[in-house]
C-alpha cells in the first residue's frame, strides 16, 4: 500500500492552477516538488496533506479516501500519521522551544528525544522564548516538533529554506534516516534543485502539469 496516493487532481483559485496531476509515495521513498515560484507547490502539498480540498480527483493516505473521511478519523490521522513542517512554522510564541516540543509529547505520546534536539543543535537554546531564536533556530524546532510525532509521512515546504547549505544537508540526512528507520515517507517542496536532488524521485510543476524529472 503506498503510503499516499494522488489521481488526477486538478485545482483552480480564480485560474486554473494545474491539472490531471498523478503522485505515489512509497514507504521509505522521498519525492521533491519543484517549479518555479507560483506555479502551484505549496497549495499541492496542501493538497496531498488533507489541508484543503482539490476540485477534482482522488487524494488516498494510507488507503483512506481523504475526501469521504469522517472528521474524527481525520484529526486522528492528522495527529498521528501526518507531520507538517511548513515556512511559517507555527510555533507558539509566547513559549520556549521546548514546551513547544511538550505539546507534541502530550499530542502523539511520544517522549522527546534529546539525541534528536543534539542533531539538530537546538539543545542548547531550546528552552528560550520563541521570539528570541533566530530564524534558522526556530526551523529547526518546527522540523524537532515534527519528529517527535514520529509521523508516518512528512510533508515539508521549504523546511530548510533559513538554513546553511551545511545545516541544510544535515537536516536532510536526518529526514533520510528517519524514513529508513521509521518505514515513513516524505514529500518536499523546494526551489533548491540540489536538495530536491537528494530525494529518490524528483517532479517539477510547469505548465499546469506535474513532470517527472528524476
Ligand atoms: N488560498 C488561496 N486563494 C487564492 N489564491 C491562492 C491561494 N493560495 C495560493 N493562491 C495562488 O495560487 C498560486 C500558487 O501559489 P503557491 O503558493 O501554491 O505557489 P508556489 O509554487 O508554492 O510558490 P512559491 O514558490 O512562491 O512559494 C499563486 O498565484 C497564489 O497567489
Amino acid at each position: 500500500m503506498n503510503l499516499v496516493s494522488a489521481k488526477n487532481i486538478s485545482h483552480s483559485f480564480d485560474y486554473e492552477l494545474f491539472s490531471n496531476v498523478s503522485l505515489d509515495l512509497a514507504t521509505k521513498e522521498s519525492i521533491a516538488i519543484i517549479g518555479i515560484s507560483g506555479s502551484g507547490k505549496s497549495t499541492l502539498l496542501h493538497l496531498l496533506s488533507t489541508l484543503l480540498k482539490p476540485n477534482s480527483g482522488e487524494v488516498k493516505i494510507l488507503g483512506e479516501d481523504v475526501l469521504s473521511l469522517k472528521p474524527k478519523k481525520l484529526s486522528y490521522l492528522r495527529r498521528h500519521e501526518l507531520g507538517l513542517v511548513f515556512q511559517s512554522h507555527y510555533l507558539f510564541k509566547g513559549f520556549s522551544g521546548y514546551e513547544n516540543l511538550e505539546v507534541s509529547e502530550i499530542l502523539a505520546q511520544e517522549p522527546i528525544e534529546d539525541a534528536l534536539l543534539k542533531r539538530l543543535e537546538i539543545e542548547h537554546c531550546i528552552h528560550q522564548k520563541v521570539t528570541e531564536l533566530s530564524g534558522g533556530q526556530q526551523q529547526r524546532v518546527s522540523i524537532a516538533r515534527v519528529l517527535t510525532k514520529k509521523p508516518t509521512i512528512i510533508f515539508a515546504d521549504e523546511p530548510t529554506g533559513n538554513l546553511d547549505t551545511v545545516t541544510a544537508h544535515e537536516v536532510m540526512d536526518l529526514f533520510f534516516e528517519y524514513i529508513e528507520q521509521h518505514e515513513a515517507g516524505m514529500i518536499l517542496v523546494t526551489h533548491d534543485d540540489t536538495l530536491a536532488h537528494l530525494c529518490d524521485k524528483v517532479y517539477k510543476l510547469e505548465d499546469k502539469e506535474l513532470v517527472r524529472v528524476k
